[in-house]
C-alpha cells in the first residue's frame, strides 16, 4: 500500500516495487563481476538516491563502503537550474579509490556531468555511474553511464526517493506526477 494522501496525484505507476527489485538485482550481478577484485566505494547522491543506495548495497555480495554527497540543482521546481551546489561533501579521501556514483535519476544530466568532473579531479582510480532511471529525451549532455536500470519517458516522476517539493519520496513505486499537482 502506498501512503494514503497520494490518490489522484499520479497519472500512472511507471515501475512497480517488484520491477525495481528485479532490475536492481540484475545490476548488482554485473557490478559484482566488474568489481570482483576491487574495493568499491559507493557514493550516494542525497537525497534522491537514498532508496536505491539502501537496496543496492544490501543486494550486493561484495564488500563495499558507502559515503554520501548532497548536491542540489532542482530546488522545489520540476526542471534543473543547471547550477549545482554542494550541500554536503564526502568524508572520504578518493585518492586511488574505485568510486561508483549511485543516483536515482539522470534527467538533463547536468548534475551528474558536474559531479563526474568534480570527483574525477580528486585522484580516484576509477569513477563509474549507477542510476536507476534515465530520461534519454531530456539529455543535454552526453554521459557514459555504466549501469542503468530503466530508460523512461520525458515526464516528471516521483517515488522511490524521487520528490516533488520534498513529497512522494516514500512511495514504493515510481509514478508519473499528474500535471495538476505542479501547474
Ligand atoms: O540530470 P539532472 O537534470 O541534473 O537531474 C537529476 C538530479 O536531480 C535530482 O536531484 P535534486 O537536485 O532534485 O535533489 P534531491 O535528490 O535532494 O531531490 C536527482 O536526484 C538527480 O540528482
Ligand atoms: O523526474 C524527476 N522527478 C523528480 N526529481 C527529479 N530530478 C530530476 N528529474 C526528476
Ligand atoms: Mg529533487
Amino acid at each position: 500500500m502506498e501512503p494514503r494522501d497520494i490518490d489522484g496525484d499520479l497519472t500512472e505507476i511507471l515501475i512497480d516495487q517488484e520491477q525495481i527489485r528485479a532490475r536492481l538485482a540484475e545490476m548488482c550481478r554485473s557490478i559484482e563481476i566488474d568489481y570482483a577484485d576491487k574495493d568499491v566505494l559507493l557514493v550516494g547522491v542525497l537525497k534522491g538516491a537514498v532508496m536505491v543506495m539502501a537496496d543496492l548495497a544490501r543486494e550486493l555480495t561484495l564488500p563495499i563502503t558507502m559515503d554520501w554527497m548532497a548536491v542540489s540543482s532542482y530546488g522545489s521546481g520540476t526542471s534543473s537550474s543547471g547550477v549545482v551546489r554542494i550541500l554536503k561533501d564526502l568524508d572520504t579521501d578518493l585518492t586511488g579509490r574505485h568510486v561508483l556514483i549511485v543516483e536515482d535519476i539522470i534527467d538533463s544530466g547536468l548534475t551528474l556531468s558536474w559531479l563526474l568532473a568534480n570527483l574525477k579531479s580528486r585522484g580516484p582510480a576509477s569513477v563509474e555511474v549507477c542510476a536507476l532511471l534515465r530520461k534519454p529525451e531530456a539529455a543535454t549532455v552526453d554521459i557514459d553511464v555504466k549501469y542503468v536500470g530503466f530508460d523512461i519517458p520525458n515526464k516528471f516522476v516521483v517515488g522511490y526517493g524521487l520528490d516533488y517539493a520534498e513529497k512522494y519520496r516514500n512511495l514504493r513505486s515510481v509514478g508519473i506526477l499528474a500535471p495538476h499537482v505542479y501547474s
